[in-house]
């Protein structure tokens, strides 16, 4: 059996879709054996007859178990409303295929029951790529299918066996969601000052900044063309007032880290010679801090695994 059938069935808010089963052919057939129903499907003949139900159900049970095709009983309070289906095709889209009982027109169960079974198909079978078609004057269906977002991609003739004859078909696809845009790379050099009591110094985001009151490390952007020890040498002069060399910068860490709106890349580097005294230049609080005592300082989520490293490594 597919792993996925142990999943089944599938709740939405007023519908349980779940397996056919023998006692739902005489509910199929009296509902396909209606032209307005009938007379939308390719595949069932008109009039139909509760032998073809039986045979359908039985086979819609195999093509679960095997994991070729979910056709599934659309329920409402007990009751067979209508039957949904996807089936998976080698080399092609999976297609998605459903129809409603006529007395149940008009209450969005085709619609439910398609978001229903996208999803749990997205969840379960990583399906998110769809194909179906409807015909070309039945826009009720249509309208489902744009509802659960179908595109419409052409046109085509296609045998309907209950009209003994071709007709046209809109050919719908369902497209993957779109990507989020990609996030912007913000490179940012940071400093941990270590002095000689085995000190480490943190600044505290002022009022006003994004992740203001948390503890970082001295640090921030490179300017246009600056390399990252250069950036470095610049922030530590402008913010504490010190000054360092290149040769007194050893890198230590990076942090990579997405936040909402940019991927934090930011390379840590240890300095333990610097000339002057840090002072608060930026009206920032300052603190020396153990590296036992690095924790009591929220520090934004970038930093989390920086600390972990800092304590084991100093
Ligand atoms: N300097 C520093 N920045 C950090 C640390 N952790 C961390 O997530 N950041 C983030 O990296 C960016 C640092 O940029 P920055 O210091 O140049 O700029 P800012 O946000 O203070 O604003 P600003 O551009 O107005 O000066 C901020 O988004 C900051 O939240 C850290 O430990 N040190």
């Amino acid at each position: 059996m597919a792993a996925t059938a142990a999943e089944l069935p599938i709740a939405t808010a007023r519908l349980v879709l779940r397996r056919l089963v023998p006692a739902d052919a005489p509910a199929v057939t009296r509902l396909v054996n209606d032209y307005s129903v009938a007379g939308n499907l390719a595949r069932v003949p008109f009039p139909y007859r509760e032998e073809l139900a039986r045979e359908w159900i039985d086979s819609a049970g195999e093509q679960i178990d095997s994991g070729d095709a979910y056709h599934l009983a659309i329920t409402q309070d007990g009751a067979l409303v209508g039957c949904i289906g996807l089936t998976l095709k080698r080399g092609a889209l999976p297609e998605l295929g459903y129809w409603v009982g006529r007395k149940f027109w008009g209450r969005g169960l085709a619609r439910e029951a398609g978001q229903g079974l996208l999803a749990w198909a997205e969840t379960h079978l990583g399906i998110t790529e769809v194909e179906a078609s409807a015909l070309s004057d039945n826009i009720a269906s249509q309208a489902v299918l744009k509802h659960l977002g179908f595109v419409q991609e052409g046109t085509a003739m296609q045998p309907f066996l209950s009209r003994n004859r071709a007709m046209p078909v809109a050919l719908f696809r369902r497209a993957r969601a779109p990507a989020p845009p990609p996030k912007p790379i913000l490179l940012v050099v940071a400093c941990a000052l270590l002095d000689s009591e085995g000190r480490i110094l943190l600044a505290q985001r002022p009022e006003g900044k994004s992740m203001a009151g948390l503890w970082e490390f001295p640090g921030g952007k490179l300017d246009e063309g600056e390399t990252p020890e250069a950036a470095l040498i610049r922030e530590l002069r402008e913010e504490l007032g010190i000054e360092t060399q290149e040769a007194c910068l050893s890198p230590l860490f990076f942090a990579s880290h997405s936040y909402a709106n940019f991927h934090l890349l930011m390379p840590l580097y240890i300095c333990r010679k610097w000339q002057g005294r840090a002072v608060a230049r930026e009206g920032q609080n300052l603190a020396w801090v153990r590296p036992d005592k690095l924790r009591d300082y929220p520090m934004p989520p970038a930093d989390v695994p920086l600390v972990a490293l800092l304590r084991d490594f100093l």
